[in-house]
């Protein structure tokens, strides 16, 4: 069974922390969307607000103010249909449950009925055949990771939103992830998002890298990755020094506007 993915409306979405003389304006009032079954990476200085975009998205987190619609619903309706599922870079799995039990339970919480055959195509399509049985203490990072993304697709969700989903694992660990994972979601027309410090990472995967500068966030780069620029080097190239230029621009700005003498 496919189910597309809906667009992902935020209108002035805001998020403070605090109160009085510690509140922290996470995210200022910002205005975004996504188009219905593409991947967007947001990547963006470190505290800039990226993950509680993500949070909120998922309904994790509540809005100070504004909306989220995903396809005129709430992240609460979605979570209740059992259409959203995140991974994290902790990958937080369950230690005594096994790799088939920590995907299994994944169904479990979002209400879909048990689906033994399901559970063990999943795994098998992530590499992990062979380790049933192995609890996550046994396995290696970027097995623990594959884990983790196992148990967002066996729910089929709509949405997938990854929080740095491969920060935790060495680079070429990565970069294998990074090949053989997408297509998983890539094929269904999931709408996703993914929260990356590597810029390499996001032009790789999305389909459109989305920049913010520092706190308070503002978007200070939009860049559509092309299909083609999968397999053209040269052009990826190209792409990630688009996106580093955005990048420090966003900083320049920042600075500028945090010490107006800078500019000068
Ligand atoms: N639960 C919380 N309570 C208080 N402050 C928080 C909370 N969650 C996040 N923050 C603060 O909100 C700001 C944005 O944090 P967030 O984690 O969204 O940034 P980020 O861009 O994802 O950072 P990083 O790239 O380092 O993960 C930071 O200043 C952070 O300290």
């Amino acid at each position: 069974m496919t189910r597309t993915g809906p667009e992902i409306r935020c209108t002035d979405l805001a998020k403070n922390f605090g109160k009085g003389a510690t509140l922290l304006e996470a995210v200022a009032p910002l205005s975004l969307s996504f188009a219905a079954g593409q991947m967007t990476a947001l990547v963006g200085p470190s505290g800039c607000g990226k993950s509680t975009v993500l949070r909120m998205i998922a309904g994790l987190e509540q809005p100070s103010a504004g909306q989220i619609l995903l396809g005129g619903q709430t992240p609460q309706d979605m979570q209740r249909q059992g259409a959203l599922a995140m991974a994290f870079q902790d990958a937080s799995l369950l230690p005594w449950r096994s790799v088939r039990g920590n995907v299994a339970l994944a169904r479990k919480l979002a209400r879909l009925p048990g689906d033994t055959a399901a559970v063990e195509d999943i795994i098998a399509r992530v590499g992990l055949s062979g380790f049933e049985d192995a609890r996550p203490a046994e396995l290696s990072g970027g097995m623990r990771q594959r884990v983790a993304i196992a148990r967002c697709l066996i729910t089929q969700p709509r949405v997938l939103l990854l929080d740095e989903p491969f920060g935790a694992v060495d680079e070429l660990t990565r970069a294998r992830l990074n090949l053989e994972l997408p297509p998983l979601w890539q094929a269904s027309g999931t709408t996703a998002l993914m929260v990356t410090h590597s810029v390499r990472e996001a032009v790789a995967l999305a389909d459109r890298v989305l920049v913010f500068s520092s706190r308070p966030a503002r978007v200070v780069g939009d860049i559509a990755i092309p299909a083609e620029a999968r397999s053209d080097t040269a052009l990826q190239g190209a792409l990630v020094e688009q996106v580093n230029a955005a990048l420090a621009q966003g900083w320049s700005d920042h600075a500028a506007h945090a010490q107006p003498w800078a500019a000068q």
